[in-house]
């Protein structure tokens, strides 16, 4: 199938809708970034730079910024990243139509349990829909480090198209047909980044961290094959792979609340006022009620919301996963 996919859209002007939009002007293409923020705007248009969620990255000026999501109409592929909660609400004012959505935001939506193609699907239903997920923190993309993720799309001809239109140099996808994998492997990851980093905070140990990210993959496997994901896509860059990025470093913002966490700063201060999302905060808790809704044992994920809550301190529940009953360890 051959696709038209010459005009590309970016909703969403955080850090990471913002590197996709440099990804995109990287070969020379005019790319077209919706923001909320009015000063994004004004800054990417006035100046190519976007200081409130992309600091010190100097940004092409083939990107052109809008307040207005009816600008995107003429758009053949819109790429979403807006953040996992907001997603159902932005896209119902946006020019979804019949063109290829490329999610990219990681998380579960509170209260409907949905995934990120679940709420694109009821709020876009012509839409074909991909996911775009991996290993990819904003500043290293946009600076054209090397990059590879894992684009899935139930329609193979549709995700060659979007595949052959995003790559570049530096940045490398890899197909896949499965979207339920490719999301949950990327929503499971940013609540047992929050577990990594409430072990560095902690002062805990590598020995700790390994064992939380051993461990949390093999929850991430259970919940994910309950939901229907493939065992190869959450192996892969989109699970396991964004996994040991996010929980091996304060770059990312999940790990970096953890970290305040574990430090013993409570989750109401660390969360208070911030313009950024740690997506981990909001998932956490609905992915447990979700896990219980399938008879998935997922203790890790159950922890971090016991510390977000406010509910126990890092010394308990350390000594209760510690002390569940003895298992076989591939169950
Ligand atoms: N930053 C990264 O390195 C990275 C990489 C891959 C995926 N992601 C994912 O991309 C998604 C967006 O993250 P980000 O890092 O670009 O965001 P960010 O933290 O840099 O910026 C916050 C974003 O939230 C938006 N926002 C705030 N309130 C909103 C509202 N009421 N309605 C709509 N939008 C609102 C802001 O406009 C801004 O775009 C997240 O799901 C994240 O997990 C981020
Ligand atoms: O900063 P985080 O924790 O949202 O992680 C960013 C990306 O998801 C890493 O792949």
């Amino acid at each position: 199938m051959s696709m038209a996919l010459e005009r590309l859209g970016v909703i969403g002007g955080g850090a990471w809708g913002t590197a996709m939009a440099q990804v995109i002007a990287s070969d020379g293409s005019d790319v077209l970034l919706w923001a909320r923020e009015t000063e994004v705007v004004e800054a990417v248009n006035a100046d190519h730079a976007n200081p409130l969620f992309l600091p010190n990255v100097p940004l092409s000026d083939r990107i052109r910024a809008t307040g207005d999501l009816g600008a995107l109409a003429d758009c053949d592929a819109l790429v979403v990243v807006a953040p996992a909660q907001f997603l159902g609400a932005v896209l119902a004012e946006a020019p979804c139509g019949d063109r290829p959505l490329v999610l990219c935001a990681k998380g579960i939506e509170a209260g409907t349990q949905r995934l990120m193609s679940e709420v694109a699907a009821d709020a876009a239903p012509a839409a074909p829909i991909a996911v775009l997920s991996g290993p990819t923190f904003a500043h290293e993309v946009a600076a054209g480090h090397p990059t590879a993720i894992t684009l899935a799309c139930a329609d193979e001809a549709v995700g060659l198209a979007l595949a052959e239109r995003l790559r570049r140099p530096g940045f490398r996808p890899y197909l896949s047909q499965d979207v339920v994998g490719a999301e949950i492997g990327g929503a499971v990851k940013n609540v047992l980044a929050i577990a990594c980093g409430v072990v560095e905070g902690a002062g805990l140990g590598q020995n700790a961290r390994a064992a939380l990210i051993s461990r949390g993959f093999a929850e991430m496997t259970r919940f994910g094959l309950a939901r229907g994901a493939r065992a190869e896509t959450l192996a892969g860059l989109s699970g396991l792979g964004d996994l040991v990025l996010t929980c091996s470093s304060s770059s990312s913002r999940n790990f970096s609340l953890g970290k305040g966490l574990g430090q013993g700063i409570p989750a109401a201060d660390l969360l208070r006022d911030r313009r950024t999302v740690a997506e981990g905060a909001a998932t956490a808790p609905v992915l447990a009620d979700a896990a219980r809704a399938a008879a998935v044992d997922m203790p890790i994920v159950d922890a971090v919301c016991a510390l977000l809550a406010g509910q126990a301190m890092v010394s308990e529940v350390v000594t209760a996963l510690l002390s569940r009953p003895l298992k076989q360890e591939g169950r």
